[in-house]
């Protein structure tokens, strides 16, 4: 596995990979890696000839009084794991390559970007938005490959893809992969190892719950009682509070007082002490 820390060193990698005419898959993430992660590199594996990982703990997608310092980054663990998968190509650029003196934009995506994760913590699908351009334009992958346990945000890229009509990857290359979860149905997270061992079993309340929702949806419940019902059920198992709990349209985000024709996404974001947890689960048509 080659590694870069500088642009110079990603870009003559990636065009050694081009000059021998294969494709490339890229893989975004923050580090801490974990098996969903690892579950996102192999599905880069069968769809491209190499794959690239980016590590890059983004600043710009923290809010002030978020988790920036407190995020785990374990560099020499995430790049032995990689590694082992059979990564081609791990870019880890720095805070200084990415964001150097002067940096003066930002993309920012109306609309999809703007409730559930968007509404509690303003400006970071900006960040989003911003880094995963620049990632996109740094390595020019064929496919890029992102979780679907966070959903809106591939919401986000996809739209910003087909606005501006990129090309590496094109907004039909944004892959989607379905959450990876724990034994007891937590999806997994980079965050869940701030739970203390009691708030990590009282976590699993979180997507048990919601299983019970999206169950009671389908079977023609009514969505305000039965939202009602998931928050109290959040709060008896421990939880300190819900930044929302809601069903909206799969792709535009829209939220829904009750299911409609279009696919349907129950989201929830929910906190455990100060840490945030967040998940959501498709509705299915009866
Ligand atoms: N449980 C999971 N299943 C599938 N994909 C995941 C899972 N967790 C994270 N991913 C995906 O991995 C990519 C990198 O995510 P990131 O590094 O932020 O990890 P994370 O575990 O989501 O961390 P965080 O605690 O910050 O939410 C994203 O596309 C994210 O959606
Ligand atoms: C896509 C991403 C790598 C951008 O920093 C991040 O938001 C993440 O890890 O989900
Ligand atoms: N996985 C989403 C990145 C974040 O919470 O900042």
């Amino acid at each position: 596995m080659q590694t870069a820390t500088e642009l110079d060193v990603l870009r003559t990698t990636v065009a050694a990979f081009r000059e021998a005419g294969e494709s490339l898959a890229l893989v975004p993430t923050m580090g801490a890696l974990h098996e969903g992660h690892l579950t996102l590199v192999r599905g880069a594996r069968v769809r491209a000839d190499r794959v690239a990982v980016s590590i890059f703990v983004n600043p710009t997608q923290f809010g002030p009084n978020e988790d920036l310092d407190a995020y785990p980054r374990q560099m020499e663990e995430d790049a032995r794991l990689l590694e082992a998968e059979g990564v081609d190509l791990l870019w880890a650029p720095g805070v200084a390559q990415m964001y150097p003196e002067g940096f003066a934009t930002t993309i920012s995506v109306a609309g999809v970007s703007e409730g559930f994760c968007g509404a509690s913590r303003p400006g970071h699908f900006d960040g989003v938005a911003t880094v995963v351009c620049k990632l996109f334009n740094q390595v020019r992958p064929d496919v890029a490959l992102f979780g679907e346990k966070d959903w809106q945000q591939l919401a986000v890229i996809r739209r910003m893809a087909r606005d501006l009509d990129l090309t590496a990857p094109q907004a039909d290359a944004i892959v989607g992969v379905p959450t990876v979860r724990e034994a007891d149905g937590l999806a997994m997270s980079s965050r869940n190892r701030y739970l203390s061992p009691e708030q990590r079993k009282a976590a699993a309340a979180l997507p048990r719950a919601m299983r019970e929702a999206t169950e009671r949806i389908e079977a023609g419940g009514d969505v305000g009682a039965t939202l009602q019902a998931l928050e109290q059920a959040l709060a008896e198992a421990g939880f300190s509070s819900v930044d929302y709990a809601d069903i909206a349209d799969a792709a535009s985000l829209a939220r829904l007082d009750r299911l409609g024709e279009a696919p349907a996404r129950l989201l929830v974001a929910a906190r455990i002490g100060s840490t945030r947890l967040i998940d959501n689960m498709a509705i299915d048509k009866a």
